[in-house]
């Protein structure tokens, strides 16, 4: 075992306390728990550590909870009151003392439709969500713990495991470097002729797929499971979640069936993959995304983007060559970047909520995800080795690519190569639109052509291409990925 391996006591769970310092969760929840140790001697530990959980971390926020709550509910005894004090982060206190009526569930149907959720964490400071219902309350994720029969999980991780010496880091230009990911992947289709199609026709983070595999028996059989789960969350997700019960606008209306799977394996807890938002170039918009964790548990940030206050650029209408969005030069420096990069230090400075992954834990990453926040695979201080897989983390994430955006669909730059799809986050005036560019800039050794021009879609998320000739150039019988479910 190496040296990273457990340094330090790991957080007992379920954990939701948000730290001033991402390197010292341990120590700073520590001491903030002595302090409400020494001043509520007689209400015991569990109690004021559910209590600082639920005050976001803030001691302050804890201490004024208590306070009040030892008229309302705790005895000096330390005996909780069932009524007052919960260990659900969601049901207990993001009802602010100054809002009492702000959980009611009038209120909060009306929060459902006219505004976000009030902001849960400062500026700069993690929150860790444990618990599934805080996760889907407060992000645009479901999580669902020991997924899998026991014995399934730990076969898909032993499969995954044989074949992770074949998996390989991207490499893309960003500006004059050249970089590589910070973790390996593969990516795994249906069938042999499936195969051959993605690793001509298909592109990640800008360059053609040159690690395309067959999908194994084990990453099959677990598929139909995650597709199961999936469209009932997604049911779950639109009804109790989404403005007035109804899909978002672009999700699309189908069933979720995936038919790609992108398996990453983090090897030791310094690999990781930096803050970034999934390419949405054959997903379309509002695209779900099924992610099963095996072996090591990590840890799952996502932070939602906040537009920029100031625009500097201008984001170009048709003719935008250099749409000015760099969003996606963002993205490649941060996933490529461990850490301390000036766009991860950006994102530093709003906040973000960390979610445990541990083995056998299914995410569901919903339409709500990809236009607004990103997520990463944080650096890890330390790890616990896991049984099978020792230092090692493998993900899978379940794709379901639209046969409408098949490469051989989608508009071509100048460069000759198809453009890729992105939605630019940060801008104001151009949030939830989306735009095709030319990708060629970041492929080592080529220039890009800047070719820019705005998608459009209907209301499920199907192309609509603006162009005549363009919609003639589709390629109706271009071929469909197979579903892993065939
Ligand atoms: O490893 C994970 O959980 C996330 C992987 C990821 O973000 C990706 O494949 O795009
Ligand atoms: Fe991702």
């Amino acid at each position: 075992m190496d040296r990273y391996l457990s340094r330090k006591r790991p957080r007992s769970q379920p954990a939701s306390i948000a730290d001033d310092d991402d390197g010292d969760d341990d120590t700073s929840t520590d001491i903030k728990l002595a302090q409400l140790v020494s001043l509520f001697v007689e209400i015991p530990q569990d109690i004021l550590l559910d209590i600082l959980v639920s005050s976001g971390g803030s001691v302050q926020a804890a201490i004024s909870t208590l306070t009040t709550q030892q008229h309302d509910g705790i005895t000096r005894t330390g005996k909780r009151s069932a009524s007052t004090i919960q260990t659900s982060l969601s049901a207990h206190i993001l009802r602010s003392p100054k809002d009492p009526e702000s959980s009611t569930p009038k209120k909060k149907e009306k929060e459902k439709t006219t505004r976000p959720p009030p902001p849960l964490i400062q500026k700069g400071k993690t929150l860790h969500l444990f618990a599934p219902e805080d996760i889907a309350s407060h992000t645009p994720c479901t999580i669902i713990h020991n997924f899998l029969p026991a014995h399934e999980a730990n076969a898909l991780l032993l499969e995954l495991l044989d074949e992770s010496p074949h998996f390989s880091r991207y490499r893309f230009q960003l500006f004059d470097r050249t970089v590589q990911s910070p973790h390996s992947t593969s990516v795994y289709v249906s069938t042999p002729h499936d195969y051959n199609s993605h690793a001509q026709d298909y592109t990640y983070g800008g360059t053609y797929r040159s690690n395309v595999r067959e999908a194994t028996p084990h990453l099959r059989a677990v598929s139909a499971r995650v597709q199961q789960a999936v469209n009932e969350h997604i049911q779950a997700r639109i009804r109790d979640v989404y403005p007035d019960g109804k899909k978002l606008k672009y999700q699309s209306p189908r069933a979720w069936v995936p038919n790609a799977a992108f398996v990453n394996c983090y090897d030791g807890p310094a690999e990781s993959v930096g803050y970034h938002s999934d390419e949405l170039t054959y997903l379309g918009p509002r695209p779900v995304i099924g992610s099963l964790s095996l072996g090591v548990q990590r840890e799952f940030r996502v932070r939602r983007i906040v537009p920029r206050e100031e625009d500097p650029g201008v984001e170009g209408g048709d003719a935008g060559a250099g749409a000015g969005d760099d969003d996606d030069d963002d993205d490649r420096e941060e996933a490529t970047a461990g850490g301390g990069s000036a766009a991860e230090m950006r994102g530093h400075s709003q906040g973000q909520i960390s979610i445990a992954l541990p083995h056998n834990s299914l995410l569901i990453m919903h339409a709500d995800m990809q236009e607004e926040w990103k997520h990463a695979i944080v650096p890890a201080q330390t790890i616990t080795p896991h049984s099978l897989a020792g230092n090692r983390r493998i993900n899978v994430t379940y794709r379901w690519y639209r046969d409408s955006l098949h490469p051989r669909n989608i508009p071509r730059c100048r460069c000759g190569a198809h453009a890729i799809l992105k939605c630019p986050q940060r801008k104001r005036d151009t949030r939830g639109r989306y735009m095709w560019t030319c990708f060629m800039g970041h492929v080592p050794g080529k220039k890009g052509c800047g070719f820019f021009q705005w998608a459009e879609f209907d209301d499920d998320g199907e192309p609509l291409w603006k162009h005549p000739q363009a919609k003639n150039e589709q390629d109706e019988n271009a071929p469909k990925l197979t579903s892993f479910a065939g």
